[in-house]
């Protein structure tokens, strides 16, 4: 049977590595397996899926949610109170823990599991060559990654993520990113050589095809290969929501573990009273807990995601729907966003613009035979739509081909010409790494790129051809070699005269530094330069979406910029077509910081200009997204605060997105947006009032407890009215958005939202101690337990008067008003109750019914008038 365990590594020191002796260890052969073959291999390797990708079990998921500071600290208050025997606190804790930690390992496992079962809608999928039967002929299909087996043969072109390990049996142009796994940041060149040295021929699951294509063997599948669970799932850096929630979780764990030990000695300076305070002062504690934080966090975020999957948008980390609604910038490409990536040729031209068909002709030759001799699993539009338009070639053999790859965004494929018996390199690409290339004067090539630029002013895709000839093969070949290897020179004009800074600098550097790398060997005069034979044009229809989704996004205050691998001119005119308001036009090659602020649209991209560019942006301070579906977005998408692309774009930039749209439709990436500012403004609700009556309530509890020589709440009262409030605040997961909500980007920013929870903390806390003021008047001479009866009502009313009136809508969902009323309604009936002895409330007189509504109702009509007044309940953070 096959060996199972990386079969080219294994096998390169005995020195017998041939591509025949690799396809034949593994029993499978150029014409790939049988379908029975694959069947079985199946049964006997298991599915390809790697372990750190399953999901995480039921019970890990409770016991990570016990490591929470929260949990932690009530734990620690649960084992104190058990110590002083205080039962009943000690229970209400424990039952408070086990609550939140079960919905929110619940609510998280429902989220996953969705979330889930959404990825496996955009899983990937392998092109593989399989028989019927050992007779047939191969077939090319599509099957799910998990059925790959060792020996199957498969298809890689760029964009695609090596599924399993493999060992190489064609390839050209072939480089891949293997970051993750060997630490390499640059692409590594493969090739499939027979007898390599080193590791050449071989990819390991995980990496990911830069450019270039290859057919390969696959040696080893899911636990077996040898990187297995090594890269797991990205380690990713908290998210700024992340950090925010853990921001103000901290602050509230530094003050519960301040309170008990200050409550209790000021209890022994003012009362002389012992440890008998003690229970008090950690029902106090935690009262200040918000234990259902992470469950609203949860609910609110799944909820959203829920809604969005409705529409074909899915979510694959719920907090980056937090961090959508967040985005103040929105870098897209454009073909394929702004306009439906299906070119159509609509000219040839000489290098001097007038019609000439040798343009095309040449074009047409590289096309097919890049396609015919890379084999691309999806062969490029551009290719397609050449080989649409052109007449047929003649008689021409081709050789050997580079495929395009957008760092050096040319195509290249040697031939021979039958007439003259001569060979021919035909070279067709973007107009400067063409010009780059060619043999001519300064002033020519000046002339050839104003051509180029009326061209694209017309906002046509415009594509040079050029061609060097030689009547030997070897001279021909190392043209090619050349004209692929070079690095183009980018003139980095501009930079001289600018005063650079920081981001900006930073993020030319890399661009300076590759220009210098420009291979300039020795070739003679001759040998060096290609000959332009002129552009081939290629119109791209807007996308009909684009533009009316271009001002929703502008409405919303996000503004677009455009970041592609295309001519500045091309992208300017589709730009204002679109009736994008185009302040500046910016070439990757010469940016400042000022630029990069102004530009709308950014050309010449290269994949890693389009992540520098998206780098500087966030350094400057911006909240930046990005929209993109090739193998050249998918830098920008991993350094992206959000990355956004559709469905059909290419493996690695679907593993690196965290928000994949049904189509690549901007109406789409708007429908996020709100999504993810309704379920920030839902939280930061549920924090404002949750944390702002927590506080309020503290301080007037301590406040009591030192004026008083008694306490103003028995312990368990303390404990039964936070209980209440944690399950009224659910509903805040549920509740409506205001439309101030959703009119600008929005985040969790925990300073704002500190300084909200200590003003309304302190007016609650006014509001408690006026409370007090009318129950000692009032209802102290009926005793202890109507004053605490007394107050904890007055707690459950203002408590159910903040949860309606703190939001910045006046607008109450159904959830929300129910949760409300059943507040107000625990609060009156619970005293007359049965239970009411249960909790040591009693039966008030009728007037202090009164006397309490009243308190209620000025606090209710004073938040009104301060929120008119000064609009800071409606002004979002
Ligand atoms: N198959 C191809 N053969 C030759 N040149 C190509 C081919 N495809 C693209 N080009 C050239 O390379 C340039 C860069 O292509 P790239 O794929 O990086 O970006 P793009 O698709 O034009 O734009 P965007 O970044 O908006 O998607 C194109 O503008 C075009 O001039
Ligand atoms: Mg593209």
């Amino acid at each position: 049977m096959v060996c199972p365990r990386n079969i080219g590594v294994a096998w390169a020191p005995e020195g017998g590595d041939t591509r025949f002796g690799a396809l034949r260890l593994l029993e499978s052969g150029p014409r790939g397996l049988t379908e029975a073959q694959a069947e079985r291999r199946l049964l006997a390797h298991g599915e390809n899926v790697v372990p750190a990708h399953r999901p995480v079990s039921w019970p890990r998921r409770l016991a990570r949610s016990l490591r929470d500071p929260f949990t932690m600290v009530l734990l620690a208050l649960g084992v104190v109170s058990a110590l002083i025997a205080s039962w009943g606190t000690a229970g209400v804790i424990v039952l408070l823990v086990a609550a939140s930690c079960l919905l929110r390992s619940n609510g998280e496992h429902r989220a996953d599991r969705s979330t889930a079962a959404l990825r496996e809608l955009v899983a990937s999928t392998v092109t593989v060559r399989r028989r019927p039967h050992e007779e047939a002929a191969p077939r090319e299909r599509e099957i799910p990654v998990d059925e790959l087996v060792p020996g199957d043969v498969i298809k890689l072109g760029p964009g695609d993520v090596v599924p399993a390990d493999v060992r190489l049996l064609r390839a050209s142009g072939l480089t891949v990113h293997q970051a993750a796994l060997t630490g390499e940041s640059e692409p590594v060149p493969k090739q499939a050589h027979d007898l390599p040295e080193g590791t050449d021929h071989l990819l390991w699951q995980g990496s990911s095809v830069a450019s270039g294509t290859a057919t390969a063997v696959v040696t080893a599948t899911g636990a077996a290969t040898l990187y297995a669970g090594a890269q797991q799932a990205p380690a990713r850096k908290p998210s700024a929501f992340d950090r925010s929630v853990n921001g103000i979780s901290w602050i509230l764990v530094r003050v519960m573990l301040v309170i008990p030990p200050v409550a209790l000695v000021a209890n022994a300076l003012l009362h002389g009273k012992g440890l008998e305070a003690l229970p008090f002062a950690v029902a106090v504690a935690v009262g200040l807990t918000p234990e259902m934080l992470p469950v609203v966090v949860t609910t609110a975020l799944a909820r959203g995601a829920a809604l969005l999957a409705r529409d074909g948008v899915i979510v694959k980390r719920l907090p980056a729907l937090h961090d959508v609604g967040a985005i103040d910038v929105l870098c897209v490409d454009k073909t394929g966003t702004l306009t439906q990536d299906r070119p159509v040729l609509s000219g040839s031209v000489g290098p001097d613009g007038r019609a000439d068909p040798a343009a095309l002709r040449w074009a047409a030759v590289n096309s097919f035979w890049t396609l015919h001799l890379t084999d691309p699993p999806t062969p490029d539009p551009l290719d397609e739509a050449i080989l649409d338009a052109a007449p047929d070639p003649g008689d021409v053999e081709g050789l050997r081909a580079t495929p395009f790859d957008p760092t050096r965004k040319l195509s290249c494929a040697l031939v021979r010409t039958d007439d003259a018996a001569a060979y021919v390199v035909v070279v067709k690409g973007a107009v400067e790494a063409v010009l780059d290339r060619c043999a001519m004067s300064a002033a020519e090539r000046g002339r050839a790129a104003e051509v180029a630029r009326a061209l694209a002013g017309a906002g046509a895709r415009v594509l040079a051809v050029a061609t060097a000839e030689s009547t030997t093969e070897r001279t021909a070949e190392r043209m090619a070699e050349h004209a692929v290897s070079r690095t183009a020179e980018h003139p980095l004009e501009g930079r001289a005269g600018h005063a650079l800074s920081g981001a900006a600098e930073r993020m030319l550097e890399g661009r300076a530094g590759r220009a210098g790398e420009g291979i300039r060997d020795h070739l003679p005069d001759e040998e060096r330069g290609l000959r332009l034979v002129g552009f081939v044009t290629l119109v791209d229809a807007l996308s009909p979406e684009a533009a009316g989704a271009l001002a929703v996004l502008a409405g919303r205050e996000i503004t677009v910029k455009v970041l592609t691998g295309d001519h500045p001119a091309t992208a300017a005119r589709v730009c204002r077509d679109l009736g994008l308001k185009v302040e500046a036009v910016a070439d990757a090659a010469s940016l400042t910081p000022q630029a990069l602020e102004r530009a709308t649209v950014i050309a010449r991209c290269t994949p890693e200009d389009k992540a520098r560019v998206v780098t500087a942006l966030r350094e400057a301070g911006h909240t930046v997204g990005f929209l993109g579906d090739g193998s050249n977005d998918r830098p920008a998408m991993r350094v992206a605060d959000v990355g956004i692309c559709p469905r059909s774009a290419v493996d690695v930039t679907r593993e690196a997105a965290d928000i994949v749209l049904a189509a690549k439709d901007l109406t789409a990436v708007d429908q996020a947006v709100l999504a993810g500012r309704r379920s920030t403004g839902n939280i930061i609700t549920y924090l404002r009032i949750a944390l702002s009556s927590n506080v309020g309530n503290v301080i007037a509890m301590l406040a009591a407890g030192l004026a008083f020589p008694f306490l103003p709440m028995l312990p368990i009262q303390v404990l039964l009215q936070n209980v209440c409030f944690d399950a009224a605040q659910l509903s805040f997961a549920f509740d409506r958005a205001a439309p101030a909500t959703l009119r600008r980007p929005l985040r969790l920013r925990p300073n704002g939202i500190v300084r909200f929870i200590v003003g309304f903390g302190v007016l609650n806390a006014l509001v408690d101690l006026a409370t007090f003021a009318v129950l000692t008047w009032g209802v102290r001479a009926a005793g202890q337990p109507a004053f605490h009866t007394g107050w904890f009502i007055e707690n459950l009313l203002t408590q159910a008067v903040v949860m309606l009136l703190l939001r910045p809508t006046i607008q109450v969902s159904r959830p929300l008003g129910l949760a409300a009323g059943a507040l107000a309604v625990v609060g009156l009936l619970l005293p007359l109750s049965p239970l009411a002895g249960v909790f040591g409330l009693v039966a008030l007189p009728a007037a202090s019914y009164a006397w309490l509504l009243l308190v209620v109702v000025l606090y209710g009509g004073g938040l009104l008038a301060i929120n008119r007044r000064t609009g800071w309940i409606a002004e979002r953070s």
